[in-house]
């Protein structure tokens, strides 16, 4: 998203995730089989350990990409390549979600022949990927499982405000 312009934050569960990841899976059956599957590090890891074990793919890859510092974006890198799936024919590739577009593009570029699939999707990204579950709008931040923990939240009635609002 680039410069802090999240205005509303969405919780995601473990339940929700996985529930998420087997539907983009479900969504995936017609194109088997594939090859092998590329997770976008470190983010589409969990998603795409969760979908190769429904598409029942056991090559897995991965490729690093850095562009985020907490919520700030800067220029793109791979800082590690995905040598196993050559230029992605017959693979997919794995993120937990496209925002900008940014990590997309640079994967897409340097894996041109694989299909992309992502559980959640922002406007401004969501022209480069194959297959998403569900549209997020542009202000909002997401928050995976892996980002949080159950805390205590005071009543409403005491000053307490609900958890997917920014201060
Ligand atoms: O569409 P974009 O604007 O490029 O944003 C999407 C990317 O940002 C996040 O990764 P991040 O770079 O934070 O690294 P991480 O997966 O290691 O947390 C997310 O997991 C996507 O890969
Ligand atoms: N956790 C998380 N990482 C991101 N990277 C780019 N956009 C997002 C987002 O909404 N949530
Ligand atoms: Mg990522």
């Amino acid at each position: 998203m680039g410069n802090r312009m999240a205005t509303h934050y969405a919780t995601v569960t473990w339940d929700q995730l996985h529930r998420d990841a087997r539907t983009l899976a479900r969504q995936l059956m017609p194109l088997m089989p594939f090859n092998g599957v590329v997770a976008i590090t470190r983010g589409g890891m969990i998603p795409a350990a969760i979908i190769a074990r429904e598409l029942g793919c056991r090559v897995m890859e991965t490729i690093s990409v850095v562009s985020y510092e907490e919520e700030e974006q800067g220029d793109p890198m791979i800082i590690k390549q995905p040598d196993a799936a050559g230029d992605g024919e017959g693979f997919l590739v794995v993120d937990d979600l496209v925002d900008s577009g940014v990590t997309a593009r640079l994967v897409r570029e340097r894996l041109p022949k694989a299909v992309f699939a992502c559980l959640y999707a922002k406007p401004k990204g969501r022209e480069l990927t194959d297959y998403f579950v569900t549209e997020v709008s542009q202000d909002t931040w997401v928050l995976f499982p892996w980002d949080t923990a159950p805390l205590f939240v005071p009543p409403l009635v005491d000053g307490g405000r609900d958890g997917d609002t920014a201060a």
